[in-house]
């Protein structure tokens, strides 16, 4: 007998989902460090940003523009946009309780949204028989296949600094407004991206655009998901607030989930005819003071 050859399996040619998949070893504390000090940097630079902008003088703006440059390398270091996405993939994986998508998908399941019309197409499963084609816009993937077990949905995923071939990587505020009601979205998710926002005033526009990413009908849906303390512990926001601004924006409340004690809380609303008066939220009010508050807030455009 010849020697063995020892065989090596042929890699496909596209990048799997599972290639981008960094491995859940590392620790939990550790990934969630990474992450927390991500977005502190990131306020840190938006407010540097904010400083540089109205500098009463040349030697003030020279001092900030220095701390600018110290957060920028530390951000640098930590491995910047992609290693956050890395880190945030970490904590997606399932053995740490996997990513939003299954909880919009059982969402919209049991609500029998795309059950049984005209629209139905035939697949080999009964359980895809009746549901109707959605068409979603995810915004901020990480990966390309959190909703590809799900025939029924036809996703467009887009982020920023895209991890993979089927990921379009477009900033959300870049992407052109539908040009008619057939390329408009039955559903947009916007999973833990809006605190990712470092601007309040950046945040109620990105609310507005997702609102114009969606058909104009009461059964389009907008899935929402945001750090719990965002809204359980800001100083210028509470739930029934952000239920309130949501209704001025032109969206309805249909579910919502979150533990008491929990890292994130899930939203779906509902698109609304009608849209609100937004002076009331034009800038930041303090609804509830506390040394533990922190900063997020929304405010509405002109
Ligand atoms: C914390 S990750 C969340 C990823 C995933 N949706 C989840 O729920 O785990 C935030 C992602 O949003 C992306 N992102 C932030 N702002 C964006 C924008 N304006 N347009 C597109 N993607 C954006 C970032 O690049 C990052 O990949």
């Amino acid at each position: 007998m010849g020697p063995r050859v020892k065989r090596t399996k042929k890699q496909p040619i596209s990048i799997s989902s599972s290639a981008i998949r960094p491995s859940p070893t590392v620790s939990h504390k550790l990934t969630q460090a990474k992450i927390a000090t991500f977005h502190n940097l990131l306020k840190k630079r938006a407010t540097l940003k904010r400083q540089l902008d109205s500098s009463p003088s040349a030697t003030a703006s020279e001092a900030v523009s220095s701390s600018l440059q110290e957060v920028e390398l530390e951000i640098a270091e930590l491995g910047g946009l992609d290693g956050y996405q890395k880190a945030s993939t970490l904590g997606q994986a399932k053995e740490r309780g996997g990513d939003s998508s299954k909880v919009l998908v059982d969402w919209i399941k049991t609500r029998g949204y795309g059950k049984g019309d005209i629209r139905s197409v035939t697949y080999p499963s009964n359980d895809l028989l009746i549901l109707t084609p959605q068409s979603l816009l995810e915004i901020g993937a990480l990966r390309p296949d959190n909703y590809s077990f799900h025939k029924w949905i036809h996703n467009t995923p887009i982020d920023l600094h895209s991890q993979h071939p089927n990921i379009l990587e477009q900033d959300f505020f870049d992407r052109p407004l539908p040009a008619s009601e057939y390329e408009a979205f039955d559903i947009v998710s916007c999973s833990l991206v809006l605190n990712f926002v470092d601007e309040p005033l950046r945040r109620g526009e990105m609310l507005y655009a997702m609102r114009r990413q969606l058909k104009q009908k009461d059964s389009s849906l907008l899935f929402l998901v945001l750090p719990l303390p965002c809204l359980r512990n800001s100083r210028y926001l509470t739930i029934p607030a952000f239920v309130q601004l949501m209704k001025v924006v032109g969206f309805d409340l249909v579910q919502e989930r979150y533990k008491a004690n929990g890292k994130v809380g899930y939203w779906l609303w509902r698109w609304a005819e009608s849209v609100g008066d937004a002076s009331p939220w034009r800038k930041k009010a303090v609804m509830l003071d506390g040394p533990k508050k922190n900063n997020f807030a929304v405010v509405l455009p002109q």
